[in-house]
């Protein structure tokens, strides 16, 4: 089934893929693509006539100092255009309105007032003011300004500081808004964006989950065939739901591969062999290479070393598991394709075209080089998916809940949660302390929300400091190890706050993993949000 959709044009905001999320939750299909797509390609991307609207997210950069502009042919298409902050900008800009620096900056809240009457803002005020007009409670974020409408745009909303927040061309259906409708803190936000998106552009509301599986399951089998598959199972969410969803289409078909590289946490590996053996019987071939993780990590101290000498050992184990299946004697043709949980961030964030201009702060370990090397051919049927769309499958394809619902886990596991040189000793004494803090979390319940302190945080940790301090116990003097507790709170896992969690799940956390695992003597807990710092230490 076609999905009519919404194009999300990406000038590099921080908060572009929150624009995503709105519109998808209005069930609505839309994708990201950066802006410097040309005009073919809107034309050709446009031509089954799917495309109900367009929208321009917002920038760090200013219009004037930059020539990052829409494609033309996006104000030519006839469907509607919402441009948002930088996007508003431009949309002034190229149709022949005027951008200026401001000298007034607006960051965060402010109320904005609605001005005449426009069919965006129909119906969409969070309160009046004694004469009677409508304000809204948004978030900004600029410091230029639209100073001139274009021709054809009539004022559709204002600031103290910012006379031209809001513009509109009702003919053409040409909005702009100088703030951010896609982020929680404009209160009315959500109801702006359904409304672009549903009356203004009429979409249809057809992107539900329940729909997508069959059509998933439809389209795995058709591009898979009778041929093999093999797929990198973690554990984690994302692999597990794409094995869930591909066993559907193709059963015996697909074989899984877990990898045990010595540094998953605590009966990780018994736990997913099994879910999936036991409860959806797939195929999971599990590999114990902790040795030869282990093995090559000896002595290795750099953060950046060991993450690629864990991403090379797993595309060597891919290979070696690839080539035997050929030889099981279980008829086995050997695999052709290779399937990852690859899903849409991990797609935006390596394919945007802002992003390429970053600087590596971490190497993720990443399968995504493997295919060439292997030979395989890609399988990848969650790439349009977000994690809570993808957690959304998970549970329509009856995976229980607490592994849909599981924290993310890096690739490399504990490789990156031990500081330093990686040992079996370091590992097994993190092992024990991280379940203890991970079990206190899930049955520490606040009292507000009724939700478990897992539940409430985003992610949440133990990592290993290889440095000792003194202790004293039952009289006597201990020298031991020194763990840190680390518990986060985001969205997007972009930014990330520290939890604020209870002291008394803290208390009880730390006293237990000093009683309970020895050669640990001091806890302690991160008290850094991201940035400056990272979700992971290394
Ligand atoms: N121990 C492992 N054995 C086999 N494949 C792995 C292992 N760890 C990671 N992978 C592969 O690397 C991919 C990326 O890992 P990543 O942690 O981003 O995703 P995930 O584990 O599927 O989900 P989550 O983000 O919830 O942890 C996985 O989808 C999986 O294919
Ligand atoms: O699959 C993965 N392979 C990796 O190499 C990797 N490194 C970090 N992470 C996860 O990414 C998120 C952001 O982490 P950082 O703030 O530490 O960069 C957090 O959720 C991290 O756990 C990884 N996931
Ligand atoms: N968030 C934005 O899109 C900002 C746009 C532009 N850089 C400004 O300061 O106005
Ligand atoms: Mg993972």
């Amino acid at each position: 089934m076609q999905h009519q959709k919404i194009l999300i044009l990406d000038f590099g905001s921080q908060v572009t893929q929150l624009i995503a999320r709105r519109v998808r939750e209005a069930n609505v299909y839309c994708e990201v693509h950066p802006c410097d797509v040309n005009d073919d390609w809107v034309r050709a991307y446009a031509a089954d006539g799917n495309l109900k609207g367009v929208i321009l997210s917002g920038s760090h950069a200013s219009v004037y100092e930059v020539d990052d502009k829409a494609p033309d042919s996006v104000f030519a298409l006839g469907v509607p255009v919402l441009g948002i902050c930088y996007g508003m900008q431009t949309m002034a800009q190229q149709l022949g309105g005027k951008v200026e620096g401001g000298s007034t900056r607006e960051f965060g809240y402010a109320e904005v007032r609605a001005r005449g009457h426009t069919e965006l803002l129909k119906g969409i005020e969070d309160f009046h003011t004694p004469e009677g007009h409508g304000m809204l409670k948004v978030w900004m974020s600029h410091g230029d300004k639209v100073t001139e409408l274009p021709t054809g745009f009539k004022l559709m909303a204002s600031t103290d500081s910012c006379p031209i927040a809001g513009m509109a061309d009702e003919e053409r259906r040409f909005y702009g808004v100088q703030f951010h409708p896609e982020v929680t803190h404009t209160v009315q936000g959500k109801a702006l964006l359904d409304r672009f998106v549903l009356e203004i552009c009429g979409t249809r509301p057809d992107w539900v989950m329940r729909d997508h599986i069959a059509e998933a399951v439809e389209s795995i089998r058709k591009q898979v065939g009778d041929e093999e598959v093999i797929l990198g199972l973690s554990g984690g969410v994302d692999s597990s739901v794409a094995a869930a969803l591909i066993h559907r289409a193709i059963g015996d078909q697909l074989t899984c591969v877990f990898v045990d590289h010595g540094l998953l946490r605590l009966n990780e590996g018994d736990m997913v062999m099994d879910m999936f053996a036991g409860k959806l019987h797939a195929k999971v071939i599990r590999v114990d290479a902790s040795d030869l993780f282990l093995g090559e990590l000896a002595g290795v101290t750099d953060p950046e070393q060991k993450r690629k000498i864990i991403g090379r050992l797993f595309v060597d184990v891919f290979k070696a598991e690839a080539e035997k299946l050929k030889a099981n004697g279980q008829g086995n043709k050997g695999a052709t394709f290779l399937a990852q949980g690859t899903i849409y961030p991990d797609v935006i964030e390596s394919g945007g075209a802002k992003s390429k201009k970053a600087v590596t702060i971490k190497s993720h370990h990443n399968v995504g080089g493997l295919p060439e090397q292997l030979g395989l051919k890609l399988l990848e049927p969650l790439r349009d998916l977000f994690k809570d769309e993808v957690r959304e499958l998970g549970v329509a394809l009856g995976l229980p809940h607490d592994m849909v619902y599981r924290h993310p886990f890096p690739g490399p596991g504990l490789g990156v949660r031990i500081l330093g040189e990686v040992k079996k000793e370091y590992a097994d004494l993190l092992r024990r302390a991280d379940a203890i803090f991970i079990e206190e979390l899930r049955s520490h319940i606040d009292k507000n929300s009724g939700k478990s302190w897992y539940d409430l945080t985003s992610q949440a940790f133990t990592v290993f400091l290889p440095v000792k301090s003194v202790g004293v116990m039952g009289d006597g003097r201990t020298y031991d190890y020194v763990v840190a507790l680390r518990a986060v709170q985001t969205s997007d896992f972009m930014t990330a706050d520290w939890a604020e969690l209870p002291y008394s799940l803290l208390k009880k956390v730390s006293s237990r993993i000093i009683n309970e695992v020895r050669g640990i003597n001091r806890v302690t807990y991160d008290v850094s949000s991201k940035p400056p710092a990272t979700i992971e230490w290394e």
